[in-house]
């Protein structure tokens, strides 16, 4: 599978008084199952937006988002639905991901039954002991009944990415997903993540202003400003010869070592 924005722009227009806002301006990227890339930018330069547009919660004022060729964008209702089940999101935490009523089991069991992934409530049970296995949350028994609020932070992320890995999607978009952790709850968070990646394939489109998680996990990167993409390319070329000032700004502004 090929997950491709072409030619992707966004134009905000909200009061008669304000000028447009051009968050997107002519995005093309390209994501793969088993393929870790990255998009870095700074706070405002698009990168939630180009990641809103992949996930088909925004439509493009131009562009495509498309899959093997065809446009989301065109799919009808049955298309729409495998394309949600095979590229999903996982978002910060704090904004409201984990509905704080609903006990663990619930949570994952719930998106499970919805997508007909598991046809009895014991299969449901068993996929989701499985997906929070993979994550790491073994055994998973001590997870099931707990509510959002008692877990740590790291542990609600690994449950957001247990809940979109039980859909067996091809491709993750990752909006800040680790960004609101500490250094070593994040290495053990994007730990399970590149785990995931090596075990069962799955992809990352990974939205985040860190250089140094994007310097360990990233294969490829793609840098944005101002809702262009400025450049891209393997993580070590990016890392040892950018070629766009800004990316050299960014750089210089973190030092790390790919
Ligand atoms: N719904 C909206 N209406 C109007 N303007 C918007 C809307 N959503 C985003 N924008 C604007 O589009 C620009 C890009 O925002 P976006 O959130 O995509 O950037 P970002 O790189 O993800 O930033 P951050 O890292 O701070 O989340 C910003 O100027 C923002 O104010």
């Amino acid at each position: 599978m090929q997950l491709e924005a072409l030619d992707v722009s966004k134009t905000f227009r909200s009061r008669r008084t304000s000028a447009p806002v051009h968050a997107v301006r002519n995005a093309t990227l390209t994501a793969r199952p088993g393929q870790f890339v990255a998009i870095v930018g700074e706070s405002g330069s698009g990168k939630s937006t180009l990641a809103r547009i992949l996930l088909d919660l925004l439509e493009p004022t131009e562009g495509s988002v498309r899959v093997d060729g065809q446009e989301v964008g065109s799919m009808d209702r049955a298309g729409k639905r495998v394309y949600r089940r095979n590229v999903q999101a996982v978002l910060q935490d704090p904004a409201g991901s984990l509905n704080p009523r609903k006990r663990v089991s619930r949570a994952i069991g719930e998106v499970i039954r919805l997508h007909g992934m598991a046809r009895t409530p014991a299969e449901t049970r068993r996929r989701v002991a499985e997906v929070l296995e993979l994550v790491g949350m073994a055994p998973a028994a001590d997870y099931l009944d707990r509510f959002p609020h008692e877990l740590s932070g790291g542990q609600r992320q690994r449950v957001l990415i247990a809940r979109a890995i039980a859909l067996d999607p091809r491709i993750i978009v990752a909006d800040e997903a680790v960004s609101a952790l500490d250094a070593s709850v994040k290495a053990g968070v994007l730990a399970v993540m590149a785990d995931l990646k090596d075990r069962l394939g799955v992809g990352y489109v990974f939205i985040t202003h860190d250089l140094p998680v994007v310097a360990k996990v990233a294969d490829h990167v793609y840098v944005m400003r101002h809702g262009q993409i400025v450049e891209h390319g393997p993580k070590d070329q990016i890392f040892s010869e950018p070629s766009h000032p800004y990316t050299r700004e960014l750089l210089a502004a973190a030092p790390v070592l790919p």
